[in-house]
C-alpha cells in the first residue's frame, strides 16, 4: 500500500483522534491474527498465478467461469504447496478468488459444511476427505424451479426399496427440477441433495441425501441424471448456479446423511430429536452471513468514505476552495450510518459465531433446547443485517455521484453480489417471519408468567407502560432501553393482535397472514434492538485503549441515535420517548457526525481492506483516484481499437448513405 498518497487523504490520517492499527487489532482477535492474516493474504496477492487476468467487469461469462475456476484449482495446490493450515484457509481463498467466486467454491461453503452437520462420523470419514481434496467437486441441490422458501413443499423424492437397499432419487415434474444450486451446472460432480424422503409407503419429509452426478473419467453426466446452467444472473456469474433433473437414479442406503434421522436396512425409519436437524446446515449457513454482510458494508465505506475525502466539489463559502465532500452534512448522515452498521454487525457477528458453538456444543450432548434460540437468532440476524447491508451499499454508491455508478468504483458490483444474500439462504420475509414466530410464542410464554432468557430475556423484563421523566438521550444505557421498549411494545401489539384477530373468527393462519406486516416490523425491532445492546455492551466491556473506546462509543451513539430518529414514530407511538427527546437525540446526532468527521477515515483504514480485496479505483489506499480512473477505462474492451469495428460494419456505411442523399 506504499506509494505517494493524496495529500488529502493523508492529512485526514495524521489527524484521527486514535491509532488504526490498535483497533484493527480488536476487529480481527489481536496483533498476531492481523500480522497472520496480512501475511495469508500477501501469499496470494504477490502471486504471479493469480495476477495478469484482465478485470472481471470486462470478461465474457465464458472467460469469467473459467478464468476463476482456474483460480481456484491453483489455490488448491498452493494450499498444500505453502501449508496453509485449517485457520488460514479462508482468508488464503478470499484473498486469490476476490474478483468473483467460482462454483468451486461452493464446495467448500455449502458441500463440506452439509456433510460435517448432516453426516455420520463413517460418512465424515468417506467424503469428507475426498471433498476437502477436490477429487470430489460438490454442489448443495435443494432449491427447485417451483420451491426455495418452503422446504417441505420440495418435489424430489427418495424412495427407499429394501430389495436392493437403494434409494430412488426422482424428479417426477418439471417444478421439481433442482434450479439454483452454485456449482451445479457445470463444474460439480457430487450434490447433497434434499428429496423428500419415502420408506415403507410413508413420506417423512425432507432429507439430503448424497448423489454422484457425474462421471469421475469424462465429467459426463451420470444415467438418469440431466444438468445444466441456469444462465447469467445479476452478478455472480463466475459461478455456474445450475439445474439437475433425476430419472429414477439409485443411490446406495448409506448415501443417505445420517447424522440425525436413518432409515435401517429393512427400511424402518429411525426419527431424530428433532425434524428440524435436517436444517441445521442451514443454520450454520445464515449466520455465517452476518460477517458477510459486515464486511461487504465495510468495503462499500471504505470506498465511499476514502473517496469523499478525495472529492472536491461545489462552495461551501464564497471565494474559498471547494470543500471535500465530506464537510457536507449530509454526506456525513449518508455514510457514517453505514460506516457504524458494519461496526455494529462485525461485533454482532462476533456473538452469532459465539452462539452457534454453544448452542451446537450443547446439542451435539443431546439437549436440544437451544435450537429454537439459535434458528430465531440466525434466521433473524441474516436478515436484518443482509437487508441494511444492501441498502447501505447502495447510499455509498449514490454519495459517490457519477463516479459511483462505473464498474470503477467496485461499488456495483458489491451492491449486486451483497444484494443476493438478502434472497440466499432463505428469503429475508420469510426469515424474518420465522423470528418473528419465536418471539410471539416467547411472548405468549411470558404473558403465562415464564421468566425468559438469552436474547429475547428483555420481552419479559422491560415495562409495558412509558416512564416519565426527563432523560439523558447521550446515555448509551438510554438508548438500549428505549430500543428494547420499542421491540416490546411491538412485539405485544403484533402478537395482541393476532390473538384480536382470532377472537373475530379467523384461523391462526389467516390471523398470521393479516398480522404479518406488524410481525415483521416486531421482529426487525427486536434485531435492531438486539444489535444495539451487543455493540453497546462490546464498546463498554472491551479491553483497548482509551482513544479507541471514545471513538467507538461515538460510532455507537450514532448507530443508535440514527436508528432512534430514522424510526421515530415507533418510540413515540405509546408516549415511551417524547418529542422533546427525539429532538434532543436528532441535535445529539448532529453533534456525533460532526465528531466522528475528523476519524472517518481511520475507522474505515482500521478495517484493514486491501486495495486488492476492494476492487475499486475511488477506494484506494492512495487515493489517487483520477489518474488510475483515466487508466482503468483505457481497458475497456472498445478501446482496443482506435476505430471499432462496428463502424465499417453499420456506421459507416449508413452514414455514407445519408450523405449521399444530402
Ligand atoms: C458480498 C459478500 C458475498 C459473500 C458470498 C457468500 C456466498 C453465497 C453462497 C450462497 C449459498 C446459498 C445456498 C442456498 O441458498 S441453499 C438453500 C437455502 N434455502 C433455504 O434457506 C430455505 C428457507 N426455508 C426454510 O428454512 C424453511 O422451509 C422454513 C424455515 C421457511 C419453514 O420451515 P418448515 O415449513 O419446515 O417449518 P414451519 O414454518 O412449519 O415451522 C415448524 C417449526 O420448525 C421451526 N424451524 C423451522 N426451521 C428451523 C430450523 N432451521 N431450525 C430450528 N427450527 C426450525 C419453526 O420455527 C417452527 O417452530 P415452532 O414454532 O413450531 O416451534
Ligand atoms: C445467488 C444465489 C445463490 C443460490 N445458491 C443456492 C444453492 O447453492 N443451493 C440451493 O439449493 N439454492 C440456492 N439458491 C436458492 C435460494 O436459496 C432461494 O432462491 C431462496 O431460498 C428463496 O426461495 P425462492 O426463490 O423460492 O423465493 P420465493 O419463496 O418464491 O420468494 C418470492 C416472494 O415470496 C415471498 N414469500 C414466500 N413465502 C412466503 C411466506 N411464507 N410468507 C410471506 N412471504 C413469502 C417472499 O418473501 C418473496 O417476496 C440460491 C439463490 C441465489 C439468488
Amino acid at each position: 500500500m506504499a506509494g505517494q498518497v493524496n495529500p488529502d487523504l493523508a492529512k485526514e490520517r495524521e489527524n484521527a483522534s486514535f491509532n488504526t492499527q490498535k483497533l484493527t487489532n480488536l476487529l480481527y482477535g489481536g496483533a498476531e491474527k492481523v500480522r497472520r492474516r496480512r501475511y495469508i493474504e500477501s501469499l496470494a496477492f504477490s502471486d504471479p498465478a493469480y495476477s495478469g487476468d484482465e478485470d472481471p467487469v470486462f470478461m465474457s461469462r465464458e472467460e469469467l467461469y473459467s478464468s476463476q475456476l482456474k483460480r481456484a484449482l491453483t489455490t488448491v495446490q498452493r494450499v498444500k504447496e505453502l501449508n496453509i493450515t485449517e485457520e488460514d484457509l479462508s482468508t488464503y481463498r478470499n484473498a486469490a478468488l476476490s474478483g468473483g467466486m467460482p462454483g468451486l467454491a461452493l464446495t467448500w461453503i455449502a458441500f463440506i459444511p452439509t456433510i460435517l452437520q448432516q453426516g455420520t462420523e463413517e460418512q465424515k470419514q468417506k467424503w469428507l476427505k475426498p471433498a476437502q481434496d477436490l477429487s470430489i467437486v460438490g454442489a448443495y441441490a435443494q432449491t427447485e424451479m417451483g420451491h426455495g422458501t418452503f422446504v417441505r413443499g420440495l418435489e424430489t423424492t427418495a424412495t427407499y426399496d429394501p430389495s436392493t437397499q437403494e434409494f430412488v432419487i426422482h424428479s417426477p415434474t418439471l417444478t421439481s427440477t433442482k434450479w439454483w444450486p452454485g456449482g451445479l451446472g457445470k463444474t460439480s460432480n457430487y450434490a447433497t441433495v434434499m428429496a423428500q424422503l419415502y420408506t415403507q409407503g410413508k413420506c417423512y419429509g425432507p432429507h439430503n441425501f448424497m448423489v454422484q452426478i457425474r462421471s469421475l473419467e469424462d465429467h459426463t453426466p451420470c444415467p438418469g441424471v440431466t444438468l445444466g446452467d441456469i444462465g447469467p444472473k445479476m452478478e455472480g456469474n463466475a459461478n455456474d448456479n445450475g439445474f439437475a433433473r433425476f430419472d429414477h437414479v439409485r443411490i446406495p442406503r448409506e448415501n443417505m446423511l445420517m447424522k440425525f434421522a436413518r432409515v435401517e436396512p429393512d427400511g424402518t425409519y429411525v426419527q431424530p430429536a428433532s425434524s428440524k436437524l435436517a436444517y441445521s446446515n442451514m443454520v450454520y449457513l445464515r449466520g455465517t452471513f452476518v460477517m458477510s454482510a459486515a464486511q461487504a458494508l465495510a468495503s462499500a465505506s471504505t470506498i465511499a468514505v476514502r473517496y469523499s475525502c478525495v472529492r472536491r466539489q461545489s462552495e461551501m463559502k464564497p471565494g474559498e476552495p471547494e470543500p471535500q465532500i465530506l464537510d457536507y452534512q449530509t454526506q456525513q448522515y449518508k455514510l457514517f450510518p453505514q460506516l457504524a452498521a458494519a461496526y455494529a454487525f462485525w461485533f454482532a457477528a462476533r456473538f452469532m459465531t459465539q452462539q452457534h458453538a454453544s448452542i451446537t456444543g450443547s446439542m451435539e450432548k443431546g439437549d436440544m433446547s437451544g435450537l429454537a434460540e439459535l434458528h430465531a437468532l440466525s434466521a433473524g440476524l441474516k436478515s436484518y443485517t443482509t437487508a441494511v447491508m444492501s441498502a447501505g451499499i447502495d447510499v455509498c454508491r449514490m454519495s459517490c455521484g457519477g463516479h459511483g455508478y462505473s464498474h470503477a468504483s467496485g461499488l456495483p458490483a458489491l451492491f449486486s453480489t451483497g444484494t443476493s444474500l438478502c434472497t440466499a439462504e432463505g428469503e429475508n420475509t420469510v426469515m424474518m417471519l420465522q423470528t418473528a414466530r419465536y418471539l410471539v410464542k416467547c411472548f405468549v410464554q411470558s404473558q403465562s408468567g415464564k421468566t425468559l432468557s438469552g436474547t429475547v430475556a428483555y420481552l419479559s423484563a422491560v415495562q409495558p407502560s412509558p416512564v416519565s421523566g426527563e432523560r439523558n438521550m447521550s446515555d448509551l444505557g438510554t438508548q438500549v432501553t428505549a430500543f428494547q421498549h420499542r421491540a416490546a411494545r411491538m412485539v405485544r401489539h403484533a402478537a395482541l393482535q393476532m390473538q384480536t384477530e382470532m377472537q373475530k373468527g379467523k384461523s391462526r393462519e389467516d390471523a398470521w397472514n393479516s398480522c404479518s406486516v406488524l410481525l415483521i416490523k416486531a421482529a426487525q425491532a427486536h434485531v435492531h434492538s438486539f444489535v444495539v445492546r451487543n455493540f453497546a455492551e462490546t464498546v463498554q466491556t472491551v479491553e483497548v485503549e482509551e482513544s479507541v473506546r471514545a471513538v467507538l462509543t461515538s460510532l455507537c451513539q450514532l448507530y443508535s441515535l440514527h436508528g432512534i430518529t430514522e424510526h421515530a414514530g415507533d418510540f413515540l407511538m405509546d408516549g415511551y420517548l417524547t418529542g422533546r427527546d427525539i429532538d434532543a437525540a436528532s441535535s445529539l446526532l448532529s453533534a456525533v457526525l460532526a465528531q466522528l468527521r475528523p476519524d472517518a477515515v481511520a475507522l474505515v483504514d482500521a478495517f484493514d481492506l486491501h486495495d486488492k480485496m476492494l476492487h475499486s479505483v475511488l477506494g484506494r489506499y492512495d487515493g489517487r483516484v483520477y489518474e488510475h480512473l483515466y487508466q482503468w477505462a483505457q481497458k475497456s474492451p472498445l478501446n482496443k481499437t482506435e476505430v471499432h469495428e462496428s463502424y465499417y460494419k453499420y456506421l459507416q456505411p449508413f452514414l455514407k448513405s445519408n450523405r449521399a442523399k444530402l
